[in-house]
């Protein structure tokens, strides 16, 4: 047989393929009907296990594993049309989210007056009150008793990769993600005035500085301290008065600390940037927001996760990032954390929460945002 005689051959074998498929898509709207009235789980795990025994009973061993993903990935495909079917009969099924933006008056960061926090904050709003808080749950605990309108935070650098404690915050205080602005950060060594490059044996900085600045520290022979932030490193360097002090931080901070610049561009990642995310008490969705945050758990059994992957495939969304967190309750299970392409107020995006909402143990909108990436 020649290829373009085999290619034939599955042009046929599809076509009836894709009669069979019809079919059986019709019959499952009937189920999700009869479900609907009856207030039944789309979602049957029996069942499906079920159907697999029966299809693979006498089926060819080589074939077993292939077939046994193509009869799961029909019936996920089944039960996605299943939900959209369910909403249009109207399930009662809502996203609780405001869609106008609230006043924002009063934003507050973690770090000092200098920081790439404070560059964030006057970027991502502009004209408005700023406090500067010494720790990230700070930040939290200020928004969520209403002191500040919004916080901005941290959450992802190109280089040291994810600020895991503000995705456990972002459960704890119950807060949600509203902006999120791309910070590009340039740390110089700043040392006092008399200071010289060679003189500095000790640096400050705060954590992610100080492992995007590694293998200049390294060249150089110089050790790192850790501070909380890389202007309060700034600050700390002056107060100390020693010339074999330096800082990691932006030439904004060393320059408002009265630090000399020794050097400039030490990180070895020149694409280093920073994503900060501003978090408010709400869920705000705007029709020029393009990226949804989430978090979800799945359970512990092998090609779970795949299998919520899949779901977000079968929706047409892109995923952009994913991170993962102990779960905080059982040893060596997790948390997901992803953010995808959509806007909340799509009709799709409902189906697709109903449907994680129903499948999955646990599930949370984080928020709603624009990215310019
Ligand atoms: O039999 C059902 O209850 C269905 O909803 C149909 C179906 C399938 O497509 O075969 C889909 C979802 C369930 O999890 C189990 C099976």
């Amino acid at each position: 047989m020649t290829l373009d005689e085999i290619r034939k051959e599955i042009d046929e074998i599809d076509i009836q393929m894709k009669e069979l498929f019809q079919r059986r898509m019709k019959a499952a709207e009937r189920v999700a009907e009869s479900k609907f009235r009856t207030k039944d789980k789309i979602l049957k795990p029996e069942r499906e296990e079920q159907v697999i025994r029966q299809l693979t009973a006498g089926l060819d061993k080589e074939l077993e594993q292939e077939y046994i993903s193509f009869v799961k990935k029909m019936m996920e495909v089944s039960r996605t049309h299943q939900y959209k079917k369910t909403i249009i009969l109207g399930a009662a099924f809502e996203i609780a989210c405001q869609k106008e933006e609230l006043p924002v008056r009063q934003v507050c960061y973690q770090g000092l007056p200098g920081s790439y926090s404070e560059m964030a904050a006057g970027s991502m709003f502009p004209n408005c009150q700023y406090t500067a808080v010494s720790t990230f749950e700070d930040v939290f605990s200020q928004v969520s008793e209403g002191s500040s309108d919004i916080g901005i935070v941290p959450l992802e650098n190109t280089t040291a990769g994810g600020v895991y404690e503000v995705y456990d915050l972002l459960l704890k205080y119950n807060l949600y993600i509203n902006c999120s602005d791309i910070v590009k950060v340039e740390h110089c060594l700043a040392g006092i005035k008399g200071a010289s490059l060679e003189d500095i044996k000790e640096v400050y900085s705060h954590p992610q500085a100080i492992l995007q600045s590694k293998e200049f520290l390294k060249s150089r022979g110089i050790t790192a301290k850790v501070s909380s932030n890389t202007a309060v490193a700034a600050q700390d360097v002056f107060r100390e008065n020693d010339l074999g002090r330096g800082a990691i931080c932006s030439i904004a901070a060393a320059k408002r600390y009265g630090l000399n610049i020794l050097i400039e561009g030490i990180n070895h990642n020149k694409e280093n940037a920073t994503k900060f995310v501003a978090v408010s008490k709400h869920l705000i969705s705007r029709p020029n927001h393009n990226r949804i945050a989430l978090v979800f758990a799945c359970s512990h059994r092998s090609g779970s996760l795949a299998s919520v992957l899949g779901i977000f495939g079968d929706y047409g969304v892109n995923l952009t990032e994913i991170h993962s967190r102990p779960d905080g309750k059982h040893a060596w299970e997790y948390l997901f954390y992803v953010d995808f392409t959509g806007n909340l107020q799509d009709e799709r995006m409902r189906v697709l929460f109903y449907q994680l909402t129903e499948e999955l143990p646990y599930v949370k909108i984080l928020g709603s945002y624009e990215s310019k990436q």
